[in-house]
C-alpha cells in the first residue's frame, strides 16, 4: 500500500478535493493519505476541509499531525485564547458536528513514524533524533488526551523556554516540545529557537541562524524526516529531508509526494491570503 503525504491544507477545500483526486488517478490501488497538519485556518473553508479529512480518518484512509493552527483551533474552541482577526474557524465553531471533530483533532499525534519516515508539523531540536522525537511528542499527546487537557492548552503558550535541555519537567518541558515540532523553522548552532523570523527561507548573514535542518551535526540528519509549517521556504527535496508546505493559501499549491516512489503531485492555487497581510 501506498503512503502520500500532503502539505498544509489550511481550509483550503477545493485545492484538496482537487489533489485528492489526482492521488486516485495516479494510484488505482488502495493508499494511504498523511496530512502534515494545519488542516484549518487562514484559508476560506475550514470545516468542509476538517470534515473531509476527520472522515478519511475514520474509514482509516488517513491521519494527521498536530500543527499550530490546529492548535490554535482547540485553544480558542475552549475558550482559553481568543480568535485572531485572520482565523477563519467559526464556521467550525457553530458546526453542529464541532464536538466530534474536535474531539478528533485533539487526539492526533504530534510525530508520526511511517514507513521509514518521520513526519512532524514544523521541525526537530538538533538535539533529537527521530525515535527521541516521536518519545517526546508522546508525552504531549498523553497530555492533550488526558483528562487535563485545557490545562495544557492554558500552559502551552509562550516562547520560553527557547532551547532543549533533558531536565525540563512539567509545562516547561511539553512547552518546548511543541514549539518545535509545531512551530520551529530557525534556531542557532546550538539549537536556541527563532519565532521571530518566518516570511523568508534563509536567515540574514550574521544572525547565528540557521534552518533547524541544516544544523551542523543534528542527530536526526540520518533519519528521513517530512515537515510542513514552512510556507515561506517552498516545496523542499533532499534525499533524507522533504518540506512540504509550498504556501497553498498564499498563492503558491499545494504538494503531496508518494513515499514509496517519490513522485510528486500538485495543484495550484489562486491564493487566498497575501503574503506580508496579517488581515483578510
Ligand atoms: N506555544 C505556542 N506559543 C504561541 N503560539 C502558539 C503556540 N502553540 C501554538 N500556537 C499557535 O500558533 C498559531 C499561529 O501562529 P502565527 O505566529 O500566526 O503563525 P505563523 O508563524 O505565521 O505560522 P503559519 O503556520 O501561519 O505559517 P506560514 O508559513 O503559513 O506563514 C508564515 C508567514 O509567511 C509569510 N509568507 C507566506 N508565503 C510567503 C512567501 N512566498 N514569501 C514571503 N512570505 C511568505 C506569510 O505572510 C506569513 O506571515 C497561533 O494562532 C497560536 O495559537
Amino acid at each position: 500500500m501506498k503512503t502520500y503525504v500532503i502539505g498544509d491544507l489550511q481550509g483550503c477545500h477545493a485545492q484538496t478535493v482537487e489533489l485528492l483526486e489526482r492521488i486516485g488517478q495516479s494510484c488505482a490501488g488502495p493508499h494511504t493519505l498523511l496530512f502534515a497538519g494545519d488542516l484549518v485556518n487562514r484559508g476560506p473553508q475550514s470545516l468542509a476541509t476538517l470534515r473531509l479529512v476527520h472522515g478519511l480518518a475514520r474509514r482509516g484512509q488517513a491521519d494527521s499531525v498536530l500543527g499550530n493552527h490546529d492548535l490554535h483551533l482547540l485553544a480558542v474552541a475552549a475558550g482559553i485564547r481568543p480568535p485572531h482577526a485572520a482565523d477563519t474557524l467559526d464556521e467550525i465553531l457553530a458546526a453542529p458536528d464541532r464536538d466530534a471533530l474536535l474531539d478528533w483533532l485533539r487526539r492526533r499525534p504530534l510525530a508520526l513514524l511511517r514507513d521509514g519516515h518521520l513526519l512532524v508539523h514544523a521541525g526537530l531540536l538538533p538535539q533529537w533524533s527521530a525515535q527521541q522525537a516521536v518519545a517526546l511528542a508522546g508525552e504531549v499527546e498523553s497530555a492533550l488526551r488526558g483528562p487535563a487537557w485545557k490545562d495544557f492548552l492554558l500552559d502551552m503558550y509562550g516562547n520560553a523556554p527557547a532551547a532543549w535541555d533533558e531536565g525540563l519537567r512539567g509545562a516547561a518541558r511539553l512547552r518546548c516540545i511543541v514549539n518545535a515540532l509545531t512551530r520551529l523553522r530557525f534556531c542557532t548552532a546550538d539549537g536556541v529557537m527563532d519565532f521571530k523570523m518566518k516570511e523568508s527561507g534563509s536567515a540574514p548573514p550574521g544572525s547565528g541562524l540557521l534552518p533547524w535542518f541544516d544544523v551542523p551535526g543534528r542527530r536526526s540528519a540520518g533519519d528521513k524526516v517530512v515537515f510542513g509549517h514552512w510556507s515561506a521556504l517552498g516545496l523542499l527535496r533532499r534525499p533524507a529531508l522533504i518540506g512540504l508546505d509550498s504556501g497553498c493559501v498564499w498563492g503558491g499549491s499545494l504538494s503531496a509526494v508518494c513515499l514509496d516512489d517519490g513522485s510528486l503531485l500538485q495543484v495550484a492555487c489562486p491564493g487566498y491570503r497575501r503574503p506580508g497581510a496579517a488581515a483578510p
